[in-house]
């Protein structure tokens, strides 16, 4: 097929798939999702059955009945995982197959294609899986796997700070996930220990929340204006060429990754010791935050930090530069051996 043949079949594909839930291969999922705020259900699917539904299921334990798949219907909220400023998440069970996963709830008006077509162009052990999405009404609930563990930010708080090896551990798994979304030209942009999820025994850590994320143009740079509404990602791990609206390339995640470092080292994010809201002025003004680097990390886990924290885009490590990096670290501290909850220990 032409690419143009191949881009009409698609688009009749989806079409075949509007207003009905159905299981899929994730080929479908994009470009479905691609329309889903274009185009609303019609009005007599809407009468018809009650409110729009419709979206595609990738796991084959998701069991939509009659082409529907509805919260209180076809699944059930088992109970309520964390709230954030672009959606809630729950952990839910199919009702037919007794299956358990989490679900990220987003309104209408604030999803983004990119959240599911971001993550469909990724193929990694180390991103989270989707396990579908569906459109109820003026919901979008993207259903993937459930991570026992809870998120990185949990084990912060639950242990006042990291010790050194557990937080160049995760900060490796990271890496990894990241030199994988850049190979394929995803930027993530909310690169934070909220969105990095852990397995229950805490030996694996996952990416996730693709919600700010983009695909990169051919020339490896945003094409997103900076300043879109809601685009931002966390102000205290921003790069200063994204505060300063330079438009950001895949070295934006490295600099947040490394700020996600600092948290895990001292229990607070960067900056926010030192400065007051807004903290963009001094992220784009001041030196990098290497200062705040504890005084008894290894000289070699201070080289990563210091590597990823170059104000300067280009001189910055590549992720998998500083992946390298933080392997001779934790090669330097012994290894992986503190426990995964230890003693509190009092953030800085
Ligand atoms: C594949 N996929 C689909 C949607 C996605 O963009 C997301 C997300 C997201 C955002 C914040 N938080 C969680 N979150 N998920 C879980 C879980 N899966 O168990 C979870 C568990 C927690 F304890 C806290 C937050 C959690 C997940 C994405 O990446």
């Amino acid at each position: 097929f032409s690419p143009k043949e191949s881009l009409q079949g698609q688009d009749l594909a989806v079409q075949a798939l509007r207003g009905s839930v159905s299981q899929e291969e994730a080929k479908h999922l994009a470009p479905f999702f691609q329309q889903v705020k274009s185009e609303a259900c019609s009005e007599e699917e809407e009468w018809e059955s009650g409110g729009c539904n419709e979206g595609v299921l990738l796991n084959e334990n998701l069991k939509p009945v009659n082409y529907e798949y509805k919260e209180g219907h076809e699944y059930t909220v088992c109970s309520h995982i964390q709230n954030g400023a672009f959606g809630e998440v729950y952990c839910v069970k199919d009702n037919s197959t007794g299956f358990q996963c989490a679900a990220k709830r987003i309104p209408l008006d604030r999803f983004r294609s990119e959240e599911v077509s971001s993550w469909s162009a990724l193929n990694s052990s180390r991103i989270v899986q989707l396990y579908g999405a569906v459109r109820e009404d003026a919901f979008v609930t993207l259903f993937m796997e459930l991570k026992k563990g809870g998120s990185l930010a949990q084990l912060i708080r639950e242990s006042g700070r990291l010790p050194q090896d557990r937080a160049l551990f995760y900060q490796e798994q990271v890496l990894e996930a990241l030199e994988h979304l850049h190979s394929r030209r995803v930027l993530h942009r909310d690169v934070k220990a909220d969105n990095v999820l852990l397995s229950q025994d805490g030996e694996k850590a996952f990416l996730c929340d693709f919600g700010h994320s983009e695909k990169l143009g051919l020339n490896g740079k945003s094409q997103v204006p900076p300043t879109g509404a809601g685009l931002q990602g966390t102000e205290t791990h921003m790069a200063p060429e994204v505060v300063l609206g330079e438009g950001c390339s895949s070295q934006a995640d490295v600099w947040s990754s490394c700020c996600m470092m600092l948290h895990m080292l001292n229990g607070c994010h960067p900056w926010t010791r030192y400065y007051t809201h807004p903290l963009c002025l001094k992220i784009a003004n001041e030196p990098p935050p290497i200062k705040e680097i504890p005084a008894t990390c290894n000289p070699c886990t201070a080289d990563v930090i210091k590597m990823g924290l170059e104000k300067d885009p280009i001189k910055r490590a590549l992720a998998a530069e500083l992946r390298a990096k933080v392997k001779e670290a934790l090669k330097q501290v012994g290894g992986l051996r503190s426990p995964l909850k230890g003693p509190y220990q009092e953030p800085a």
